[in-house]
């Protein structure tokens, strides 16, 4: 992305944090590209290999987005982590968007960070600032105004599997594993992923993955509540990617607009306090009621006498 449109993803993602969470000053300060986000973006560049691939599907509004380094095993390199903020801004300007799959590639989902850059990044400054920057990603992909899934495939771990809990839904196939494997580092989840845990399963279920590094099933995920439909499909990629684009088809019909309303609104009621999650709802109301998709259904129903 050259320097003019990293300029403008920034001040969108300005214009979008504000409007969505005020408070929300990490995100912001990270958005207007202040000295502290540059020099970890120049510290990520020295890292390169792989790539997160982005389709959007203007036909059907679902976009997927494929963590790509199948020979680290989908862990991402610096580059890939750069790549990531880029396509979120990317979906957070897509006016015809309803959803967006997150899926690895060759089978497995993600393996967290890539070990090469994690040994190098080995300071506690640029391991919080990297730390950071993936919270603000991610936080920006859990808030897009698209409903997002986690694809899982093969294996989930430590970073991997927090990009799990940065998704609206997760879907599994019966050979996936998701596991928080960072008591194993010596670490925790830094990419935001035991915050978002805990709201997904709860702090005693959140607990005991966490300090377990607990190899997470697709039948005890489901249990728990992090997994939301295991797929039981054996002939490889493109079919299980076609089951779950399948399973979304209800939740995405009807107009872009109004998909992508209804996910701000439950974001704002996700994260908000009440007065201004209602604040919220009634602004995005306003940008639906009287709108096409609202006059086309008033115009089918009949007139009552
Ligand atoms: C905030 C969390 C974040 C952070 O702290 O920055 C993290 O995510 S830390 C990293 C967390 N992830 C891991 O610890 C998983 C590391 N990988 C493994 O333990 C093993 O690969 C495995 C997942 C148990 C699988 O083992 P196995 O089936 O034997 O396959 P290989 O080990 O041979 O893996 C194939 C290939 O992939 C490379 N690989 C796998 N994971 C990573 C990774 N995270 N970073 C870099 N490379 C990775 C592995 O080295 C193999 O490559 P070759 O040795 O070249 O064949």
């Amino acid at each position: 992305m050259s320097v003019c449109g990293a300029a403008r993803c920034r001040w969108i993602q300005t214009r979008s944090a504000v409007s969505l969470l005020q408070q929300n000053r990490t995100v912001r300060r990270h958005s207007t590209g202040a000295p502290e986000s540059n020099v970890i973006r120049e510290k990520l560049q020295a890292f390169p290999g792989g790539s997160i691939d982005l389709q959007k599907r203007q036909e059907s509004g679902i976009a997927v987005l494929t963590v790509n380094n199948p020979a680290r095993m989908n862990a991402f390199s610096g580059c890939m982590m750069l790549e990531l903020e880029q396509r979120v801004c990317e979906l957070e300007t897509w006016t015809e968007g309803k959803a967006v799959v997150v899926k690895g590639a060759a089978g497995n989902f993600c393996s967290g960070s890539d070990l090469n850059a994690v040994r190098a990044i080995a300071n506690p400054q640029d391991g919080m600032r990297m730390c950071e920057f993936m919270q603000n990603t991610l936080t920006r992909l859990l808030r897009l105004p698209l409903i997002s899934m986690a694809l899982v495939e093969g294996r989930a771990l430590g970073g991997g599997a927090e990009l799990t809990t940065a998704c609206d839904f997760r879907l599994m196939t019966s050979d996936g594993v998701i596991q928080f494997v960072h008591k194993h580092m010596g670490l925790v989840p830094g990419w935001g992923g035991a915050a978002r845990l805990v709201g997904i399963v709860g702090s005693q279920n959140a607990l005991k993955l966490l300090s377990g590094a607990v190899k997470l099933d697709p039948d005890c995920g489901r249990q728990m509540g992090l997994v939301d439909e295991v797929l039981h499909c054996s002939s490889g990629e493109a079919e299980t990617l076609a089951h779950a684009e399948q399973w979304l088809g209800p939740f995405i019909k009807g107009p872009a607009p109004v998909i992508q309303a209804i996910k701000k609104v439950v974001v704002s009621g996700r994260e908000l306090p009440l007065e201004q999650a209602l604040k919220t709802e009634r602004n995005v109301f306003g940008t639906v009621w009287g709108g096409p998709a609202n006059l086309q259904a008033l115009a089918l129903k009949p007139k009552h006498k």
